[in-house]
């Protein structure tokens, strides 16, 4: 039986850089701290994973959706053992393959031959297993000779080979993969695709990030969308998409939540209706709803933009002026860590309600001789 359990886990990077200096004092001038990239004793920190709840069972075929920076490689690299937390604990049960750096650990002047035992006992393979499995692993290798001298002769094709034909020979328990894994010629590439089906088959656990959705849809029975190293949504991959493709990545619309502040959804959505984000699309945008995070659909009561989305029944564009205006709505907490670009346009024609206030949100910044309206906090 594998298992994994991630609790509260949170990952900080030092940025060691050239610029580091000028980055200090840039985060200094612009009172920074707030944001992704922190000041810790002296250094600069880039918050790579947020306070990660995080559980994995048998049979979990997982994938990781994001933009670029999401924080995708660096929950494969925390599960991989390769990121220790900065914070928060890690249980796992179950052997691990990661197929995230498969040379890693190789050593170039020992042969091929010598490496496939130095490989698989790294990854906790027994020598017995190994001897068992050693033809095998030289015949899908397809070396030729070459097998038997020093890995430093061989091409970038040739080691991704060894290294590719060792890790698939394990029987893991959990595998762990960024991209479906492509390696050697295009010959090569259709024998391995096969050996990479029947390896994934085999293990109780896989967690794939992925920026190809066909890949996932084909591959995966449940997903992650990430943004900005949290977890926004945790859920069936068709859910995953259709929140992705229609509110994007953004931290307004959590499946737990909305069904915990309307038990009339959680309801429906228990009896099979609806998913979360289908109702929130269909009926909850149209109705005066609380959608999580302190956002509550009533303040767009006097938005015309907001209104007129909704009068012609188009709860996509409803959406995007919701999640355009939400993270200036004082009321709203955004994730610890939040930052939006610099550049987000501020919706400066949104009218709130009398007593609602807008705030500029974390990373944003204000256009030189702007002048902010009133109802903005300073
Ligand atoms: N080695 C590193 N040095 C500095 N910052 C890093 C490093 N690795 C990750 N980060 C930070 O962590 C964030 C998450 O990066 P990660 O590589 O996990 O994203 P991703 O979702 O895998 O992106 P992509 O789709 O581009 O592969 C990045 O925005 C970056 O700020």
């Amino acid at each position: 039986m594998a298992r994994v359990l991630l609790e509260n886990v949170s990952v900080d990077i030092p940025v060691f850089t050239s610029e580091t200096r000028s980055l200090r004092k840039s985060l200094l001038r612009f009172g920074g701290g707030s944001g992704r990239l922190k000041q810790e004793s002296g250094h600069v920190v880039a918050r790579a994973l947020n306070h990660i709840d995080l559980e994995l069972r048998d049979g979990d075929r997982l994938g990781l959706v994001g933009v670029n920076g999401a924080g995708k490689t660096t929950l494969l690299r925390v599960l991989a053992g390769t990121y220790p937390p900065t914070a928060g604990r890690i249980r796992s049960e179950g052997r691990v393959a990661s197929l995230l750096d498969v040379s890693l650990g190789l050593d170039y002047e020992l042969s091929g031959l010598q490496n496939i035992y130095l490989k698989a006992l790294f990854h906790g393979v027994s020598r017995q297993e190994i001897d068992g499995r050693l033809e095998e692993i030289i015949d899908f290798a397809d070396l030729g000779e070459f097998i038997n001298l020093p890995v430093r002769t061989y091409s970038s094709g040739m080691v991704l080979r060894l290294a590719f034909s060792i890790i698939t020979s394990m029987v893991p328990d959990i595998i762990l993969m960024d991209e479906w894994v492509g390696v050697g010629d295009s010959h090569f590439i259709e024998k391995a695709t096969e050996r990479l089906e029947n390896f994934v088959g085999r293990s109780s656990i896989l967690v794939l990030a992925s920026h190809s959705e066909d890949l996932i849809r084909k591959v995966c029975n449940r997903a992650l969308l990430m943004s900005q190293g949290n977890i926004l949504t945790d859920g069936s991959v068709a859910n995953v998409y259709h929140q992705y493709h229609t509110l994007g990545p953004q931290p307004f619309f959590n499946d737990a939540e909305y069904l915990a502040l309307n038990a009339d959804v959680k309801a429906a959505v228990e009896a099979g209706a609806f998913s979360a984000i289908g109702h929130f699309l269909l009926h909850g945008i149209y109705e005066d709803r609380e959608v999580g995070r302190g956002l509550h659909l009533s303040v767009f009561a006097e938005d015309p933009i907001f209104q007129e989305a909704v009068a012609r029944q188009d709860s996509t564009e409803a959406a995007r002026r919701m999640i355009a205006v939400a993270p200036f709505l004082a009321s709203v907490k955004l994730p610890e860590n939040w930052r939006l670009p610099r550049n987000t346009p501020i919706p400066l024609d949104f009218t709130p309600p009398p007593g609602v206030r807008l705030r500029i949100p974390p990373g944003v910044e204000v256009p030189e001789g702007l002048e902010l309206p009133e109802v903005y906090e300073r």
